[in-house]
């Protein structure tokens, strides 16, 4: 778009939903190029984006507008960038939706899954899901909204390395190819690599996944056992997303890629990584729930063990990695002995997917 007075481009306003750590990232990186208004529920937030250009702390750049009206920022942007977290997922899209229309883009950062389910059934009263139940965030926005230009990011983007400006790189999923290169032209820089990809769900469930994995990862560490296991649990740990990605409809080649592969080495190597940090914590003898309560960030791997174990008790499946951290995570089976389990499990063969 150029204005009618001069040959440089005009600026567009590009929304950023949830200021968490991610969003607070992508705001900033985003701000690089054009105006960006983001959306946080509580006054008090927008009030400190507004007057002291952070949000909770993580400083903002000043050309940042905050708001809490789901209106103003539909009406002031149509590419809208969705970072909140998978259990709010579902309540934001809904305030959302009488204010998105087919002329909307939105692409999503979401690395978590929700449930389909009849009103009133939960996981713990249904435990036992099929793939219909499951939805990917894409397929939310699908589900809930008139928008049809549906997106997601995922690769290896830890926040606290991107607020330094490290190198790194993304993948921007859709079906639609003006999606990607909308989401190349925003975000691309001298730092930031953008990749593309059609395969939507695959990608969204490499994210997804990876969490699992890095879980397990940060367990072997608190144990000190060694990198050699760590190379052992990344390997296996990819054939497992190979294979649970297959049964719920992404392609091997997403796993394979920097969505999956990428994601999963960073990580499952990061004291960064609130997953991993679940995992070591575990594995230092704290009990799941006083870890969450003292995080205040989400660890979306925690709530994909579960809805993954409920998918397997459908599926024609078997993921030991994830099972096994089911049992540590939920019904208190001892860190170690599921170590011991998994080693002796009979993984014949190294790759059985190509
Ligand atoms: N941090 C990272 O390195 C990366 C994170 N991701 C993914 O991005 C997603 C967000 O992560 P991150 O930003 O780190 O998480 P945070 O926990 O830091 O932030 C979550 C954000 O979601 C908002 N939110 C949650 N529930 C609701 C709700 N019901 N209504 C309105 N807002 C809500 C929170 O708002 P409030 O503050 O008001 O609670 C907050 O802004 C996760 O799925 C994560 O896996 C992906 C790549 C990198
Ligand atoms: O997905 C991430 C980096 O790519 C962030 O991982 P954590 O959610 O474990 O911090």
């Amino acid at each position: 778009m150029v204005s009618k007075n001069s040959s440089k481009p005009q600026e567009k306003c590009i929304g950023v939903i949830g200021v968490g750590s991610f969003g607070t990232v992508i705001a900033n990186m985003l701000a690089e190029k054009n105006q960006v208004m983001v959306y946080a529920r509580k006054e008090e937030v927008v009030h400190e984006i507004n007057s002291l250009h952070s949000a909770q702390g993580k400083t903002l750049n000043p050309k940042i507008k905050g708001t809490s009206s789901p209106k103003e920022i539909c009406e002031a942007c149509e590419v809208l960038f969705l970072m909140i977290s998978s259990s709010g997922f579902q309540d934001v899209v809904q305030s959302f939706a009488p204010h998105l229309f087919p002329y909307h883009l939105v692409i999503h950062g979401t690395k978590g899954l929700c449930l389909n389910l009849e009103k009133g059934q939960t996981l713990d009263s249904v435990k036992k899901i099929k793939r219909s139940q499951i939805l990917t965030m894409s397929e939310v926005i699908l589900q809930e909204t008139v928008v049809v230009r549906v997106g997601c990011l995922a690769g290896p983007n830890l926040s606290k390395e991107l607020t330094q400006s490290l190198p790194a790189a993304t993948v921007i999923a859709s079906k639609y190819n003006e999606v990607i290169l909308e989401g190349q032209s925003l975000l691309r820089s001298e730092k930031f690599q953008v990749y593309g990809n059609s395969d939507i769900i695959g990608v969204e469930l490499s994210g997804v996944l990876k969490n699992i994995i890095a879980i397990a990862a940060g367990a072997l560490a608190g144990l000190n056992l060694g990198e050699n296991a760590k190379g052992l649990l990344i390997s296996r740990g990819m054939v497992e997303m190979v294979h649970l990605s297959n049964a719920l409809g992404g392609s091997v080649k997403s796993v394979i890629g920097l969505a999956g592969i990428g994601d999963l080495v960073t990580t499952c190597n990061s004291v960064n990584s609130r997953n991993f940090t679940v995992g070591f914590r575990l594995a230092n003898g704290e009990k799941l729930d006083e870890i969450l309560a003292s995080m205040d960030e989400v660890a979306e791997g925690v709530n994909t063990i579960r809805v993954i174990k409920a998918f397997l008790e459908t599926a024609d499946l078997r993921a030991p990695i994830t099972e096994y951290l089911y049992r540590v995570l939920f019904e208190n089976y001892d860190i170690k002995e599921a170590l011991q389990f998994l080693m002796k499990y009979p993984f014949n063969v190294d790759i059985d997917f190509v």
